[in-house]
């Protein structure tokens, strides 16, 4: 590597190679854990982890709420590896060391990638605590020029123009609702439009009646350019946003929000989005239906 930021191509490989090296585990599906939501690898039989800070080429997690550490397990049977804290662009790393880890999966064999993350909501009708099944996303970074694919297009992972259409795959979302039903948890699960902006702030009473008006359900700071990379590179993906809040979107609402309450939050509703994964990951185990 050449400096903090900068990624060769072989990079991704000399980590994935690391890896292997380092755990019999070969897993199929990825799980990114967003703030608080650590705790989707405390399921994982058989587990080998590894903190961010051992893993040759990985960046760090600097936010509370992100412990750094990648954990190998099986999950009701299936193998999988987890991102206990991921890295976001206000942390000051580049979007392709935000992304880094989603190459590495890919060439550790993973096929799905479910991504989590702490959002606020916009959507009148969602409550604090409800779970939002991402159905599409607007990358706030990504129109404004801020994207984890530029630069030369690496062939091997992709193609230089990724259609983006369809990026959340339907028939997982499609059964994420049904076994959201059949958990009986259905009456807090919403499916919409998570928004990614820069942070690290959270939004201006103007700032979030734009992203009302243009029809973003729920906004947070990441997911959007690990969604982008693992598209690019054929991965299938599926999100889940856990709300933690309501963006203040009038001048009269003198409540605030703030990165505590976003744990705290987490914390609430920790189970029944382990539950969910968990479920999920059997779904695909048992349809042979990871990719
Ligand atoms: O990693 P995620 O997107 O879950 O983190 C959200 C956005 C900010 O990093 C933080 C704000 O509380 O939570
Ligand atoms: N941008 C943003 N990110 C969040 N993460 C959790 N809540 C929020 C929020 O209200 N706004």
């Amino acid at each position: 590597m050449h400096s903090k930021d900068q990624i060769c191509p072989d990079d991704y490989q000399k980590t994935a190679s690391w890896l292997q090296s380092q755990t019999h585990h070969r897993p199929k599906v990825a799980i990114i854990c967003g703030s608080g939501l650590g705790m989707l690898a405390d399921d994982f039989k058989c587990q080998d982890s590894f903190p961010y800070s051992d893993i040759p080429g990985f960046p760090q997690s600097t936010v509370q709420g992100h412990a750094g550490r990648l954990v190998f397990g099986e999950l009701k049977g299936k193998t999988c590896v987890c991102m206990q804290g991921r890295f976001h662009m206000y942390e000051g790393h580049s979007l392709s060391k935000t992304t880094f880890p989603v190459r590495v999966f890919k060439l550790l064999g993973v096929e799905t990638l479910i991504v989590t993350n702490a959002a606020g909501s916009l959507a009148d009708s969602y409550q604090v605590g409800d779970i939002m099944i991402i159905k599409d996303h607007i990358n706030f970074p990504g129109l404004a020029g801020l994207n984890p694919l530029n630069g030369p297009n690496d062939d091997k992972f992709g193609p230089r123009f990724p259609p983006m259409s369809g990026v959340y795959d339907r028939d997982l979302r499609k059964m994420a609702l049904e076994l959201c039903k059949r958990m009986g948890v259905s009456q807090f699960v919403q499916e919409g439009v998570y928004c990614m902006v820069g942070g690290p702030n959270f939004e201006t009473v103007a700032e979030a009646r734009l992203l009302h008006r243009l029809g973003v359900d729920a906004v947070g700071m990441s997911t959007a350019p690990e969604v982008v990379v693992a598209s690019h590179c054929g991965l299938r993906v599926f999100g889940l946003s856990l709300i933690t809040n309501k963006v203040v979107k009038s001048y009269d609402d003198t409540e605030s929000v703030n990165h505590d309450a976003v744990l705290e939050v987490g914390k609430l509703r920790s189970q029944t989005l382990q539950s969910l994964v968990t479920e999920l990951v059997h779904w695909m185990d048992i349809n042979n239906n990871t990719a």
